[in-house]
């Protein structure tokens, strides 16, 4: 081994250094446009100018020395010399990619702090100056204090300078290490040398860095994005009415329709009570989840989503979760079961456990029917400052209570049952984009048709029968029909459980069919509400209107505060049960949000009583 040079190609996933590799050695490394593509070191001979050659080494991208993946630890161990038969490489040479200059310092500035003799290609100028970026080598190489080539492996520019440099470097002496920097400080050093190393850039890019300046700023970013959610659920109440209320009357009209063709029999009242009452309960929210996906497809496809991942990312790096976990967690604002099956892409079992406990708190869309209907009932549709009305930000009040919930959830886990400590994450930051509306308008379509498919399918027929259990046995005369009916009874015994947080009997009997999905306790409510009544006039009324009589405003609080954490979703269990082999888990993540459930309702309900509400 004695003698053996190695020159080592190191750098962030993407940025070339397999092309380079390839370029420079006349490999064929397999090179492709996504990170991750080389998984273990490879070697190859580079022949120096001074005849002499030296070993080089591809290695697989990474973020950071602190590895977090085995590909990862594969680079780290072989630049800091650690790599089993292997001496430490004689020269580092930092792959960069110059459109993408700021991220790429973050990684380039640890490795460059090891003191070893390093050189740094400035790849993929070609794809800079696409987009007006020009990138001053001498200003990065000041700031750096190493040489700065620039290259283009794909036409093989540069590549003579490049190895000149190699050769220059592998003279020179190993320097003494720098001590370690924190990788925020790198971050914000980063950001500092590529905006000093950029001479120029074109309008648009310009615009581009002064959008990230403004969504990335500490505190105005977090507010900017607070402040769009804030709108975002303005919208979903007051964009909504008018369509709703159409909705509600062409329900309304078709449960007329039918009761007039049909003569009194149980069948017509399995159409009107059981199926037009329960789904068409739950059918009229379809404005509002098309109005909140409107605004997540739209934040999605600008870029902007990926932003407030980066924001989040502080935060929940604070609570002991990795960045990777905002993928999973946000796909669970639509729905946990994508969100939990999207945790595969988080690597430490323990943070991805931790993600799969916590996503059922993320409020899906199943859980707005819920809130929408106590809200559109109890809360008054006042404004309390310009436009901004009471019931959109007791919505919004919702959405974030059920976040703080999972981050102060996921603290506690991380320090029990899942301890370990978190690792840091970088995110690639997409261009940002106008998004087009055909793209918008599908994904709108998706979203809406499955709502619809759940309304047609599983609340039909948890719908249906809960009918069937609330119409049988028969009730004798002076007797009411839900009271001597099969779910009536169950109801009066599960009453007895819940009563000492504030819920009625019609809670209790919307709660075990709501097992199956959360929006079939609006579906039941207005079922069973139906069948109870005997008044054709009574009968016609709105739920949000029987409720409004029937519930006190403490009930109705400590109903939502209940479906912050209820976790009536079987599928959200059988997939949790899929990803963790076994019920082990599943069953804890019933258990503990049940328990939290029945502690925040209760907590809700005697607070709202104390306070004369
Ligand atoms: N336009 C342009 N494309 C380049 C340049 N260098 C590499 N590419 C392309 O960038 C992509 C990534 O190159 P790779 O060599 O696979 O990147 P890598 O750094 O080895 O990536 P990992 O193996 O994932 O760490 C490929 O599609 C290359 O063809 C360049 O200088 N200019
Ligand atoms: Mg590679």
């Amino acid at each position: 081994m004695e003698g053996r040079r190695i020159a080592a190609l190191v750098g962030n996933p993407n940025a070339g250094k397999s092309a380079l590799f390839n370029a420079l050695t006349g490999a064929r490394q397999k090179i492709a446009n996504y990170p991750g593509v080389t998984v273990e070191r490879k070697a190859g001979r580079l022949i120096l100018p001074s005849g002499a050659p030296i070993e080089l080494t591809d290695l697989p991208g990474s973020y950071g020395l602190a590895a977090t993946s085995p590909d990862e630890e594969v680079t780290r161990k072989v630049i800091l010399g650690e790599f089993p038969g292997e001496p430490a490489p004689s020269v580092l040479v930092v792959v960069l990619d110059a459109s993408n200059l700021e991220q790429h310092l973050v990684f380039a500035q640890e490795v460059i702090a090891l003191g070893r003799p390093a050189v740094v290609a400035l790849n993929m100028v070609d794809l800079a100056e696409r987009d007006g970026l020009v990138i001053s080598a001498d200003a990065l190489q000041e700031a750096l204090g190493v040489p700065v080539i620039e290259t283009v492996a794909v036409r093989r520019r540069g590549l003579a300078e490049l190895t000149a440099a190699i050769g220059e470097a592998q003279e020179r002496q190993h320097g003494a290490p720098h001590p370690p920097v924190p990788l925020v400080e790198r971050r914000v050093t980063a950001h500092a040398i590529a905006e000093a190393a950029i001479v120029s850039e074109s309008r648009r890019h310009r615009l581009h860095a002064r959008l990230d300046r403004l969504f990335l700023h500490p505190w105005l970013g977090p507010l900017i994005l607070f402040a769009l959610l804030f709108v975002v659920f303005q919208a979903v109440f007051t964009w909504a009415t008018p369509f709703a209320d159409g909705l509600e009357g062409a329900i309304g009209w078709l449960i007329d329709l039918t009761k007039a063709a049909l003569p009194e029999s149980l069948l017509r009242d399995l159409l009107t009570d059981g199926i037009l009452s329960g789904v068409g309960s739950v059918v009229v929210f379809l404005p509002q989840i098309v109005i909140l996906f409107f605004f997540i497809l739209a934040m999605e496809a600008s870029g902007y989503m990926a932003r407030a991942a980066f924001l989040m990312d502080r935060l929940m790096a604070g609570v002991g979760l990795s960045g990777r976990s905002f993928i999973p967690l946000l796909s669970s604002f639509a729905c946990a079961i994508p969100g939990i099956m999207a945790t595969r892409s988080i690597t430490d079992p323990k943070d991805r456990l931790t993600t799969i406990l916590i996503a059922p708190l993320m409020t899906c869309s199943a859980r707005l029917p819920v809130y929408a209907v106590i809200i559109a009932a109890f809360i008054p549709n006042v404004a309390i400052w310009g436009p901004v009305g009471l019931q959109g930000l007791v919505l919004l009040g919702l959405y974030v209570f059920g976040i703080i919930a999972a981050m102060a959830v996921a603290l506690v886990l991380r320090h029990s049952v899942t301890k370990g400590a978190a690792s840091g994450f970088i995110m690639e930051l997409p261009k940002y984009q106008m998004p087009r509306l055909q793209d918008l308008l599908i994904g709108l379509w998706q979203r809406a048709w499955i709502f619809l498919r759940r309304a047609g399918t599983i609340i039909f027929m948890v719908t249906v029968a809960l009918w069937l259990l609330l119409n049988f046995p028969r009730a004798g005369e002076g007797q009411s029909q839900v009271d001597a009916s099969i779910a009536g009874r169950i109801a009066n015994g599960l009453a007895v459980v819940v009563e000492p947080i504030g819920f009625n009997r019609d809670i209790a009997l919307s709660l075990i069919p709501a097992m199956a999905a959360r929006e079939v306790a609006v579906s039941s409510l207005a079922t069973s509400y139906a069948v109870a009544e005997t008044d054709e006039n009574a009968q016609a009324q709105q739920l949000g209107d029987r409720l409004k009589a029937d519930w006190t405003l403490p009930t109705a609080l400590a109903f939502l505060a209940w479906f912050v954490f209820a976790p009536q979703c079987m599928s959200t269990i059988a997939v949790t049960r899929r990803e963790t082999n076994g019920w082990k888990w599943p069953g804890f993540m019933l258990l503990y949000l049940f328990a939290l459930a029945y502690i925040f309702a209760g907590i809700t309900y005697w607070s709202a009583v104390a306070l004369g509400l």
